[in-house]
């Protein structure tokens, strides 16, 4: 027997505070049928990983938002990687993995540190600032495109891209409707940024090109792969370190041990991640009649993966609604798990890293000093602004 609910985990007080929802779902069952769109729901640790791991039951190619590509045509054409099973994603994944690799992050770690200690020195002197527009989302625009190797006009037009396709991997409801309104134009930016001419020679995107060249994919397919890279390289790490500074400015006392040891950051970033995950949830879609926590799953059903869920499960983590940078939360689901696992995880880590060791070396003190405003989306967790005092040492 399987608990069926009839919870919207795309309504806006789901999407403006899904934890108290999570709680629900967790303890409804290992896995939950949710009336409202009719699919299975995954909240706990277990079987998430479980799921995420079972490329073969739940795959990617049918689509990893609520549409089934198999019956409704994408929003986009789909990612050769995100949006694709072995053999097809072995390949891609193959190339990616190795462009953005530790061995090649290390390359970039200097200019990536420069570019953070100079951002921080300059917000410290301005004292007051909005962590997100002045912060979160001014690093990662720098830093990532830059290594791809992107001019350096409009690059504000990926944030809008990014906030358009994550809202597409839920319903068509206002929050997707609203970002899309302008879609055409963004989508001919982004792909024009995706011509091997538009790309610096040698940079992250010009690798794509040149795994072509020797063969390894079509030109075609680097063009979309370059996508891939515009797409989950950006809204993601903002996101990322948007929550991180809230994180912080909510828990002083955490700030504080992390300023009393700069050499905390990278390991408290992963717990800002698993605390409030800036990619909250994922699909999947079964791809034949299996039997899974007890429940007959159907071939073409929609499964929903909550990362964030299973990131605060009391069954997997010890007082899981605390944020304890000391936790080292190893294993969490922020960057998924199994063949999908976040592929571009090491440069995100190395801007949480970077970002976080910047603040505990110059900063003393977050102070949030005005109301948070949230930023809604159908798959990122998001703030549009936080107004913070940054208190310097
Ligand atoms: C805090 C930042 C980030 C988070 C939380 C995050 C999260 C994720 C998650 C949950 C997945 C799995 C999707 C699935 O299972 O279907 C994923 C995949 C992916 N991520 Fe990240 N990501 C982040 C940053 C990045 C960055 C900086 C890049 C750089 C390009 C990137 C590129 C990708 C790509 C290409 C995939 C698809 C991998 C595959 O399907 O094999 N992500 N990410
Ligand atoms: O390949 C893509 O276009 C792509 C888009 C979004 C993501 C999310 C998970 C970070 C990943 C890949």
């Amino acid at each position: 027997h399987v608990t069926r609910l009839d919870i919207d985990p795309f309504g806006d007080d789901f999407l403006t505070m899904p934890y108290p929802h999570h709680e629900i779902m967790r303890e409804a069952g290992e896995v939950v049928w949710l009336d409202t769109y009719g699919l299975w729901a995954f909240t706990r640790y277990q079987p998430v990983k479980a799921g995420l791991s079972d490329w073969q039951n739940f795959i990617s190619s049918a689509g990893v938002g609520l549409a089934n590509f198999r019956t409704e045509k994408p929003f986009r054409p789909p990612s050769l990687i995100l949006e694709a099973d072995p053999p097809d994603h072995t390949k891609a994944r193959a190339i990616l993995a190795r462009i953005l690799s530790p061995k090649v992050v290390q390359q970039v770690r200097a200019e990536f540190q420069a570019q953070a200690e100079a951002l921080i020195d300059r917000l410290v002197e301005k004292g007051e600032i909005d962590a997100i527009n002045d912060l979160a989302k001014v690093y990662p625009l720098r830093v990532f495109p830059d290594a791809v190797g992107l001019p350096d006009e409009e690059r504000d037009t990926l944030l809008l891209y990014g906030d358009m396709v994550f809202n597409a991997f839920g319903p068509r409801n206002h929050v997707f409707q609203k970002a899309v309104e302008r879609y055409e134009p963004v989508r001919e930016w982004i792909m024009d940024k995706c011509r091997r001419e538009a790309l610096r020679p040698d940079g992250f995107g010009d690798q794509i090109y040149q795994a072509a060249d020797a063969g390894e994919i079509t030109h075609e397919e680097a063009t979309m792969l370059v996508r891939s890279f515009l797409s989950a390289g950006v809204d993601t790490t903002v996101n990322g370190i948007g929550n991180a500074i809230y994180c912080f400015g909510q828990f002083p006392d955490q700030y504080a041990k992390l300023a009393a040891d700069p050499a905390l950051a990278r390991i408290a970033f992963e717990e800002t991640l698993r605390f409030e995950s800036s990619v909250q949830t994922f699909f999947r879609t079964v791809n034949r009649d299996v039997e899974f926590a007890g429940a007959q799953m159907q071939e073409n059903d929609k499964v929903l993966f909550f990362l964030a869920a299973a990131n605060r499960d009391p069954r997997q983590w010890k007082d899981p609604e605390v944020f304890d940078i000391e936790r080292k939360p190893v294993g969490h689901m922020a960057f998924g798990t199994g063949i999908h696992g976040c592929v571009g995880q090491a440069i995100a880590r190395l801007e949480g890293e970077l970002i976080l060791t910047a603040l505990a070396r110059k900063v003393k003190r977050i102070e949030i000093i005005g109301e948070p405003v949230r930023r809604l989306n159908n798959t990122l967790r998001a703030l549009e602004s936080l107004p913070v005092r940054l208190v310097p040492h």
